[in-house]
């Protein structure tokens, strides 16, 4: 890790030590009678990321399973309303989000994510923090075109009148997985379409 949050980490790292819980991970799963995994959705904004992971959430929560949905665009009004758009601050962005939806696997949640996560390397990261088989990298795909020409909240507008500043795909990269497990075209299928093939393809 690199820029301002480093040094904080090394300063406390040294003292603090890991205490070992009771209750493990495989107990809160086998009470909740499920398999917790994160299910991380990545693509542009207006691809269908919230629409999916909404929907996604519905129809777990429909077949009994106990979920929680981290969602861009309401994190960043609490736990990281201090960071913006910069890449540094969409790294540090991600890093959070993936400890906090590692814990909720701990509890032995489904726990569905829905940012733009544009760095490879950030959604390894947050990869490398579970178990193998634990989180199912989904890609939401649609072509710039297509999120501009739907632009529901406006900001590709803004972005273009240059109102908005480091948008992605725009003056701000996106880099699209090479390791998804799930891809899912938004551009070409409704949402029905693409809601069912996410949750076939999930195993949960
Ligand atoms: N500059 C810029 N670039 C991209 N998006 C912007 C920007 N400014 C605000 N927004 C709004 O913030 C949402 C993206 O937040 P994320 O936390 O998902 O971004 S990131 O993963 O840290 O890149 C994103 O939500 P979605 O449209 O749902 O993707 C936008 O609504
Ligand atoms: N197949 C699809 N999957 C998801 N959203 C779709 C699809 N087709 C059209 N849309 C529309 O595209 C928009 C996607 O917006 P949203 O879910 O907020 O995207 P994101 O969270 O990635 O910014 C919504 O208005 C949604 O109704």
């Amino acid at each position: 890790m690199s820029g301002p949050y480093q040094n904080r980490e090394n300063t406390s790292k040294a003292n603090v030590v890991w205490h070992q819980s009771s209750i493990t991970k495989a107990d809160r799963a086998k009470q909740k009678a499920q398999v917790p995994k994160c299910i991380w959705l990545t693509g542009l904004s207006g691809s269908g990321k919230s629409t999916l992971a909404n929907a996604l959430e519905v129809a777990l929560t429909a077949q009994g399973k106990h979920t929680y949905l981290l969602d861009g665009d309401n994190v960043r009004h609490g736990l990281n309303k201090n960071l913006g758009m910069s890449d540094e601050d969409r790294t540090e962005n991600i890093r959070r989000v993936s400890e906090v939806a590692k814990l909720m696997v701990d509890a032995g949640l489904v726990v569905v994510t829905a940012f733009i996560s544009p760095f490879r390397a950030d959604r390894d990261a947050a990869r490398a923090l579970f178990e193998d088989g634990e989180f199912v990298e989904v890609f939401v795909d649609a072509p710039l075109e297509k999120c501009e020409e739907r632009d529901p909240k406006g900001l590709y507008k803004k972005a273009r009148a240059g109102q908005i500043k480091e948008f992605t795909g725009i003056d701000s990269p996106y880099e699209a997985p090479d390791r998804a497990e799930v891809v899912i075209n938004t551009a070409d299928n409704d949402i029905e379409a693409c809601v069912k093939q996410l949750i076939a393809a999930i195993g949960v």
